[in-house]
Parts: structure tokens; C-alpha cells; sequence
């Protein structure tokens, strides 16, 4: 139905002009009306309807009865489309070829103010058109500034012959050679040293082949090593059914290799490893940065690792955060309040680095928060206090740790990963800050196209009051690349979905190579099979982990995708709220579960009406109450959505079917009540924030219990309650044993007929690392600090 539109589209497209060509003129020769001819009879061909034959005025001249020939006609390029005006018209004269092009200029200019204004208007803001004539001084003085330090820099070095410059080159080629053939050896003997030690490797169904290599980098002075872990692992292979299941496509690519040994070069900061860092946090969140800092200066080893709680304590002048109110936090007399407040809200923190800390470093009130600048922490003016995950994870991140958050769904992870982000940019040298030398400087990745434009929202909020101008971009499929690639030239934070932002980085256009701080958002979803692959080439893209901060954030964190987010980490501290610690799943406790067995899938779309009915009628807001549907598959969502419509309801559909405009504009109509029921798939089940959704009602049992916990988690957000509805049909009696439990730990209701299908749990397996969960991120510590014990 498409292209039959885009057809007729192409028809209407034709100018009028097209016909007045062929006409024949009066005022032409015997030759030229010969040709005419010859043109009438091509007539019909698609050449002969190229919009360049120029019209003559024959009618007027037949009139007036004139024998001179009449004035050009200008051909009208208005009325040409884009494809015709990209045409060269044969003979084309010069003027007009710039008439044309100027034209094409002007649309272009057109479709990008459009882009922009909706854009504008999608994320609520005021459209500012953009001065071109500004744009361009600054651009023109910049450039002027930069050749000035060119020169200058030319005019610093000293000049070499080719022959020095070829030795030189050779004599870093051979360093370098001598270092990987010493880094190789070292390999084999720490292996071999591991294999003595570690008899009891697991040999059932997965063998683990892992080849350490460290690399030193020779640079002038500066010897850096560089460890590239390369972990390949083969284990049996669940296949899942996930044939027609929604989600946004993740990847394009057939990449192969998880970590490149790229960037031999730059000094690429971590977090914490900028100058401006002043968080050296006690208590087991003491900085990677701040530990190298401290013995770097005489010694190349860096052999800092191996500090410990029990190390004397570096003095608070020296260490402690600067907050925002020039206090310093939380003093040792804090600790009391620090865990109660663990206590009360279920905190656990593991941190391999302080394996047997007692006392922990929390941030209890934004005026504690370390700020370069008191206005940074402006946008949290209008909450209360920080939530648990961010006041747990706040200074182990400013620190410049890797870490993992488990908290439950709605409980503010955005702004626990965003803040810490914005500081981090914030801390950079100016030149450290310029995208178009660097490249982005942190990335954050999500796996649908709304949740990325929702997180684009709120790190934009933290970064304007941080005086960053588009400092940030959102990359998503669906809508033209243009437009994007655009702004990647100028963005420091790229949140982006896996399949485009690869897509970019294969063309080029986008330069992760210096992003520091990387934050894998719906981490489990993002590691599971449809992402994998993806992941591992943008991670690939950015610098080896030890210069790299990396962050992983999710409501779920399945034991099937533990091994392998441990291979993108450095001794991730880890953090879990209200996470049990037999590793079960736990959704949040202010939502009302309900679950409906349903005997026969066919009085699905009836029941749902009556759900709806019943809850306008009982809430105090009636009908403008939000209510998110889940479907399973993109028809059913379809169906559904044409059912409910049908029977009067105000509804709107999303799902993988729908263009990305109609995906964001549902999405919006939603978000502002004009549509109070929307049908969705899982591309809704994750992250999205909508407020003022009161129920969920799950038509379809969800592919794993862990997107039934983030579906019903739509609701119940920031501390408000909520209400879930799941229909269960004995084709969903997989999933009755983890149901259960979900249910139990929520003290929900669990009802008898749901008993009836069983209570056993299937052990969730990852497609390739199986269900064996090993925790190989930090080495020797891997057996003290396991998450779940
Ligand atoms: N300190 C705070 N106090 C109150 N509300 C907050 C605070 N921080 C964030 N919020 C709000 O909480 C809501 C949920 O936040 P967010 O979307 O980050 O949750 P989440 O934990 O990422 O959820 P999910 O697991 O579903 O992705 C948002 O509306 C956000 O504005």
C-alpha cells in the first residue's frame, strides 16, 4: 500500500509544465518544428518528460501573429519536486543551473527547520531558529584561531628530514614489537601461574578459554599499559523463540571482536582522572584516578590496584568531595545515619576494591553533592532528596568507578548515571572538550528509541545548567540520518540505540575513541542476544576498559548475563536496592498486582474492555486516567487497538510496525493525556517514564518474567502507587513458577488457578555464556565479592 501511495505521490508530483513542453510552437523553424515532432512521437518516453524542456510561449505568439522568437520561459522550479530539480537539464543555461540549485538549497534548509521545529515541539521546548549569519562569524573567528595555533605549533617543532622521520617511525615500530613480545610472555606465565593455582575451573558444559594481553605502549617518556581481556566462551545454546516478538532492531553488524586494542596514543581521562577531580571518597570508594595520582609521578607501574580499606586513609583536605555547600561528605559521624538509611531502604554495596568495608560513603542530601558549580545541581531543586540508587551509587561514580545499580523500576537511575556524566564533562580540560577534535565523550546506550529520547531529556536538563550547549545528541532509527550525523559533529554525550549508532560508526561519523564514561541503561536487556553483538562493537569503539568508565544500570540483572557484562568492567563496585540476595527477581512494592487466569484466550479482548470500564469508573479522574496496555506481538497490538477504538475508547497504538513520527507523536499524545489508553509492545516495557499511568493491564504474558517486572513498572513511579492486571492462559504456564515468585516477594496475591500450573522455576540461560554465572571481572577477588551470596 505504501509504494502504491508513493506512486501516486510521484503522479500528482509531475508539473504542469511536463505537458506545455510537448506542445508545438508557432514561432519555431522547419527544423526546429521537425525536432518537435520527433519529440511528439518520443512522447511517451520517460526521457521526453524530463521537466528540462524548456516551455515555449506558442500560444501567444501564434495570436499576436509575431514571427520573432518569443522570450525564454524560465523553467519553473518551484513547481519541481527534489528529484527533478537534481536533474541536469541538457543545454541547461547558467542561470538557471544556479536558479536550480539555489532552490534545492532553500528546500533543504526547509526540511532541516522542519526537522528541527518538530523535534522542538516533541521535547516541549520553544523553537529557536538558528542565526546563520552568527553561526558563520563564529565559525569563520574559530577557524581563524585555529590555524593561528597551527602556525604556531609548525613554527615549535623542529623540522625533520624524511630520513628522520622514517627512523623514527622504525625505531617506535621496533619498542613496540619488544613490548608485545614482553607482554606475551608475561601472559603465559600469569597463565600458567592461574592454572596452577584455579584447579577447580568448571568443566561441565562451558569451556572458558581466556587470553590476558597486556600491552605496553610506548610514547616518548610515557609507557602505559593497556590490558585487552579477550574471553572467548562456548557454552550450550538456548535458542529462544523470539520470532515475531517486538523490539527495535538492534544491530547491523557481523562484528566479531569484543575489544579492540585501539587508542595507543591519547590520554584518554576516566571520571575521575581529570584535574579538576577532588573525589577521593573513603571507605572503599576511593578513585582509580586518585590512587594512580598519588604514586604516579615517580613510577610507571601504576600498581596502585592493591589498596585496601585497610590503607592508611588519605586526609579529608586532600580527598574529600567539595560539595555544593562547601561542606565536606559524610563525615565518619554520618555513619550512623549513613546505615540506617541502608538499612531502612535495603542497601547493598559491594566494592572489590574494599571487600571488607563497613562504612560507606552516601550522599544523602543534594547539598552534599560534589559540583563544580552550585548551579549544577540546580535541576534537583525540585525533588526532596536523592533516591537510594543515586544517593548509593553518587560517589563511587564521581569517584570514577565501573559499577552496576539494581534498583527497582521508576526509582531514578537516569539522573544516578546523568549527574555523575555531567561532572565528569564538566572536569575536562577545555581541550579535552571539543567534540570536533575528541569526539563524544560519553555515550549512553538504551535499546528502544523512546527510552533514548527520554534519556536525551533529562542529561540535556543537567547539562544546559552545567553551561553546556549542545553538548548532547540522541541517535535513534526510524528517522532521516542527515539531521544527526549533524549533530554528532558537535555532541560530547551521544544516547543513542545500538543498531544506528553502529551504523554512524561505520561511516564514520561518529568518534566514541575518547569517551570515558559509557552507560549500558536496561544493562540486562542490552547484554541478551538481540544486543549483544551490537554492544560489543560500540564498547569495541571506545577506549579498553581501564581507561574507561563503565556503567550498568537496570530494574533486573539476570544471572544468564552476569558473565558477560563482566568482560566490559574493571572491578565494578555493585550496588543493589532492595535487590535479594538469592538473586530473584523483585518488582516494585507500591504496585497492585493482580493476575487473571483465564481459561480461554478468546474473551482476552472482552475481558480488557471491562478492566478499562471498570477502572473509569472507579477512579476519581474517570476516563482521563492513563492506562498502558501490553500486547506481545506488533498484530496483536494492532488488533487491540482497533478493538478498543471501536468500542469508544480514547486510543492510541505503538509498536515496530509504526513509522518512528507516528511512534513519537502517539507516544506525546499519551504523555499529555490527550489519548488516555495506549496499546503497546515491549518497545514500551523499559525505561519509559510516563507519568500519571495508573494501570497496566499485560493482555499477553510477556517473553520473560524480567519484562513482566519492567511492563508493570510503567506504574508506581517516583514513589507514587500503582495497579497491574496480567491475563495468564495456560500457554503462558512457563512462567508460572517465576510469576509466583515475583508475586510472593511483593507480597502480592498469588491465585490458586496460577498455583495449579507449577511452581518451578526454569533456569534462564544466556545464548551463548549458558546459566553459569562466573564472575571473572576482578581476577583474584571473584570468589570474596560475589553479588549474590
Ligand atoms: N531524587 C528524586 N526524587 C524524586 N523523584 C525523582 C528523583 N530522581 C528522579 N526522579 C523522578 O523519578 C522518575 C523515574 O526516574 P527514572 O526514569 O530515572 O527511573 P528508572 O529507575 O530509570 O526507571 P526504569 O527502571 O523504569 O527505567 C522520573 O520522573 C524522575 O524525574
Amino acid at each position: 500500500m505504501g509504494k502504491k501511495r508513493k506512486a501516486d505521490e510521484a503522479d500528482d508530483d509531475m508539473p504542469t509544465f511536463i505537458s506545455q513542453a510537448n506542445a508545438p510552437s508557432a514561432s519555431k523553424t522547419e527544423s526546429e518544428d521537425k525536432k518537435s515532432k520527433k519529440s511528439k512521437k518520443k512522447g511517451t518516453s520517460k526521457k521526453s518528460l524530463k521537466p528540462w524542456i524548456p516551455a515555449t510561449n506558442g500560444d501567444a505568439a501564434t495570436a499576436d501573429g509575431d514571427a520573432e522568437a518569443p522570450p525564454r520561459e524560465k523553467p519553473d522550479h518551484a513547481s519541481m519536486n527534489t528529484w527533478q530539480l537534481k536533474q541536469k537539464p541538457e543545454g541547461e543555461k547558467k542561470g538557471d543551473k544556479y536558479a536550480r540549485q539555489k532552490e534545492l538549497r532553500r528546500r533543504k534548509r526547509e526540511e532541516k527547520e522542519k526537522f528541527e521545529r518538530y523535534k522542538a515541539e516533541v521535547e516541549g521546548r520553544e523553537y529557536v531558529p538558528v542565526d546563520k549569519k552568527k553561526e558563520k562569524k563564529e565559525k569563520k573567528e574559530k577557524n581563524k584561531e585555529k590555524k593561528k595555533d597551527k602556525e604556531e605549533k609548525q613554527k615549535a617543532q623542529p623540522v625533520l628530514s624524511k630520513k628522520e622521520k622514517k627512523k623514527l617511525s622504525q625505531q617506535r615500530r621496533e619498542k613496540k614489537k619488544a613490548a608485545r613480545r614482553e607482554a606475551k610472555k608475561a601472559a603465559e606465565a600469569a597463565e600458567a601461574v592461574t592454572n596452577g593455582e584455579g584447579g577447580e575451573e568448571e568443566t561441565t558444559e562451558v569451556t572458558t578459554t581466556r587470553v590476558e594481553e597486556v600491552v605496553e605502549v610506548v610514547k616518548g617518556d610515557v609507557v602505559e599499559k593497556m590490558e585487552v581481556v579477550e574471553e572467548a566462551v562456548t557454552a550450550t545454546v538456548v535458542v529462544e523463540d523470539k520470532m515475531d516478538v517486538d523490539s527495535d532492531d538492534s544491530s547491523s553488524s557481523d562484528d566479531s571482536s569484543s575489544d579492540s586494542d585501539e587508542e595507543e596514543d591519547d590520554e584518554i581521562p576516566k571520571a575521575a582522572d581529570t584535574p579538576a577531580k577532588s573525589n577521593g571518597v573513603s571507605n572503599g570508594a576511593k578513585s582509580k584516578g586518585n590512587a594512580k595520582d598519588s604514586n604516579s609521578d615517580s613510577s610507571s607501574s601504576g600498581d596502585s590496584e592493591s589498596d585496601s580499606a585497610s590503607d592508611t586513609p588519605k586526609s579529608n583536605e586532600s580527598t574529600a568531595p567539595t560539595t555544593a555547600n562547601g561542606t565536606v561528605s559524610p563525615t565518619p559521624a554520618d555513619n550512623t545515619a549513613v546505615s540506617s538509611y541502608m538499612t531502612t531502604h535495603s542497601i547493598k554495596i559491594t566494592d572489590p576494591e574494599a571487600p571488607d568495608a563497613t562504612s560507606f560513603n552516601l550522599i544523602l542530601n543534594f547539598s552534599d553533592l560534589p559540583a563544580v558549580d552550585e548551579s549544577h545541581i540546580a535541576p534537583f531543586s525540585a525533588y526532596k532528596a536523592p533516591t537510594p540508587i543515586q544517593a548509593a551509587s553518587w560517589s563511587y561514580l564521581l569517584a570514577g568507578k565501573d559499577l552496576i545499580g539494581v534498583a527497582e523500576t521508576g526509582s531514578g537511575k537516569t539522573m544516578a548515571f546523568a549527574y555523575p556524566a555531567v561532572q565528569y564533562l564538566s572536569k575536562l580540560p577545555k581541550s579535552e572538550r571539543n567534540p570536533k577534535k575528541t569526539g563524544a565523550k560519553v555515550v549512553v546506550v538504551s535499546p528502544t528509541r523512546e527510552l533514548a529520547m527520554q534519556i536525551y531529556e533529562q542529561v540535556e536538563v543537567l547539562t544546559k545548567a552545567a553551561g553546556l550547549k549542545d553538548a548532547v545528541t540522541c541517535i535513534y532509527g526510524g528517522v532521516p540520518k542527515d539531521p544527526q550525523r549533524e549533530t554528532l559533529k558537535k555532541a560530547l554525550v551521544i544516547v543513542a540505540t545500538p543498531g544506528r549508532l553502529n551504523d554512524f560508526l561505520e561511516e564514520g561519523a561518529a568518534n566514541i575513541s575518547q569517551a570515558g564514561y559509557v552507560v549500558l541503561d536496561e544493562a540486562d536487556r542490552m547484554l541478551d542476544k538481540g544486543f549483544e553483538d551490537a554492544i560489543k562493537t560500540i564498547l569495541g569503539a571506545t577506549p579498553a576498559t581501564p581507561k574507561r568508565q563503565t556503567l550498568m544500570f537496570t530494574a533486573t540483572w539476570p544471572q544468564s548475563v552476569r558473565q558477560l557484562a563482566s568482560t566490559f568492567m574493571t572491578k565494578p563496585v555493585r550496588i543493589g536496592i532492595n535487590s535479594p540476595d538469592d538473586g530473584d527477581l523483585r518488582a516494585n512494592t507500591r504496585i497492585a498486582q493482580t493476575v487473571e487466569v483465564l481459561s480461554d484466550s478468546r474473551i482476552k479482548e472482552s475481558r480488557l474492555l471491562n478492566v478499562i470500564h471498570a477502572h473509569q469508573r472507579s477512579s476519581p479522574a474517570g476516563k482521563n486516567d492513563r492506562i498502558l496496555v501490553f500486547a506481545l506481538y506488533k498484530k496483536e497490538a494492532a488488533r487491540l487497538e482497533g478493538f478498543l477504538r471501536a468500542k469508544g475508547i480514547k486510543v492510541g497504538g505503538i509498536h515496530g510496525d509504526l513509522n518512528q513520527h507516528t511512534r513519537t507523536t502517539t507516544l506525546a499524545e499519551f504523555k499529555a493525556g490527550r489519548t488516555p489508553v495506549l496499546v503497546a509492545t515491549d518497545v514500551a516495557a523499559r525505561g519509559l517514564d510516563i507519568p500519571n499511568v495508573k494501570l497496566v493491564v499485560n493482555v499477553t504474558f510477556p517473553l520473560t518474567i524480567e519484562d513482566y517486572v519492567h511492563r508493570i513498572g510503567r506504574t508506581g513511579r517516583a514513589g507514587e502507587v500503582g495497579k497491574a492486571i496480567t491475563f495468564f492462559t495456560e500457554h503462558d504456564k512457563a512462567h508460572s513458577g517465576s510469576l509466583i515468585n515475583v508475586l510472593k516477594a511483593a507480597n502480592q496475591p498469588v491465585p490458586e488457578e496460577l498455583m495449579k500450573f507449577g511452581t518451578t522455576v526454569k533456569k534462564k540461560e544466556h545464548a551463548s555464556y549458558g546459566a553459569f554465572y562466573r564472575d571473572t571481572t576482578d581476577a583474584k577477588a571473584a570468589t570474596k565479592i560475589k553479588f549474590d551470596e
